[in-house]
């Protein structure tokens, strides 16, 4: 679904609000480009400006400086009803998704096209479409105090869609969510992306959003942004200081777990791919380990070489995973750190 068209492009963006305590700098200098059809994520942690730059790209927030293009136009620029169109060319959802209570779910979703001045037979028939949409056809008659939480985000999303936005802005969308709805419903932004080529921007505080479903990432960190890349890119070799913090966080924080502690080589001598080995020993241990060193060749999907990992402090860590690889049997030895 990707191409190489820009769709949004922000252009040395600036806010600043000011408070009673004088002004604080929420966004400066952000420069991005968003391509048509993609799944673009913006992390950061809290406070980063993530809210406030999603906001400003659709102009619920004016910038203080620089511009957004919406297709290589201003929306400062443009006339009135051209940035009304424009803006509603962009769809957005929020994390506690904003329904409306006191009108069920298809009054809801037929809400923006009341609002465009759509005749109502041909809202409540586009409304219906984008509900089956949604799996929520069934519903259409609930309010929204009888709906789940992923339900609620399903009709927020169904309301976004109603005047077929080009963008879909998510800001936070699924983080008032258990794990197995925020599957579900990253899922469904998946297929809408797909089935419409609806471009969809996903702000979030959490990397395992962005590892599902985004195809690019910005990191904004204390208002600028610290990198952008693919998402590959950014996993394997994360370059700002947030970034390997975001990233790379639970893995800094386990190393710290191995402090001075006992080291075992292990031998493979081609009659196993070292990948299964490692993971099936985490998974039936449950016991991270540390690759010290590793000196191994995948040849036709087995592995030659030796490997020193580094066991936990933890002496039952240890002896669980000295005992899987004796049951397994994995050549391997204790080795001291003069060995190595
Ligand atoms: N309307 C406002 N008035 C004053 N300051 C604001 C306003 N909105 C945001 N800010 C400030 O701007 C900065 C960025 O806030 P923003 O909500 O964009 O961050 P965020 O990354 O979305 O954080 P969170 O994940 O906690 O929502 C913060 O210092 C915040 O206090």
């Amino acid at each position: 679904m990707q191409s190489a068209e820009p769709i949004i492009q922000l252009v040395g963006l600036g806010k600043e609000f000011r408070t009673a305590n004088g002004p604080i700098k929420a966004l400066d200098d952000i420069n991005l480009s968003i391509e048509q059809g993609e799944i673009f994520g913006i992390i950061g942690l809290s406070g980063a400006g993530k809210s406030t730059l999603v906001r400003c790209i659709n102009y619920l927030e004016v910038p203080t400086s620089g511009d957004v293009l919406f297709e290589n136009k201003s929306l400062a620029s443009m006339r009135p009803r051209e940035q009304r169109l424009a803006r509603q060319s962009m769809g957005m959802i929020f994390q506690q998704f904003n329904l409306l209570a006191q009108r069920n779910v298809l009054q809801n979703v037929c809400f923006p096209l009341e609002i465009a001045n759509a005749p109502k037979k041909d809202g409540i028939k586009r409304a219906m479409e984008l509900l089956e949409i949604v799996g929520l056809k069934d519903r259409a008659k609930a309010y929204p105090a009888q709906l789940s939480g992923g339900q609620k985000q399903r009709v927020a999303i169904a309301r976004a869609l109603a005047t077929n936005p080009k963008v879909l802005l998510c800001d936070e969308a699924t983080s008032a969510l258990d794990p197995n709805t925020t599957k579900s419903i990253l899922g469904l932004l998946k297929d809408i992306n797909k089935s419409m080529g609806v471009t969809v921007v996903v702000i979030t505080h959490e990397m395992s959003v962005i590892e599902a479903i985004c195809d690019r990432v910005a990191i904004i960190d204390q208002s600028h942004i610290a990198e952008v890349g693919s998402v590959k890119e950014i996993f394997s070799e994360p370059k700002s200081k947030i970034g390997r913090q975001l990233i790379l966080g639970d893995a800094a924080e386990q190393v710290s777990r191995f402090g001075g502690s006992k080291r075992v080589r292990i031998s493979f001598d081609g009659r196993s791919s070292f990948e299964p080995v490692l993971a099936n020993m985490i998974l039936t241990c449950k016991v991270p380990v540390n690759i010290m060193h590793a000196e191994t060749r995948d040849i036709n999907g087995t592995a030659m070489g030796q490997m020193v990992i580094q066991l936990p402090d933890n002496e039952v860590d240890q002896n669980r995973v000295l005992s899987y690889l004796k049951t397994a049997g994995i050549t391997h030895e204790e080795v001291k750190k003069h060995d190595l």
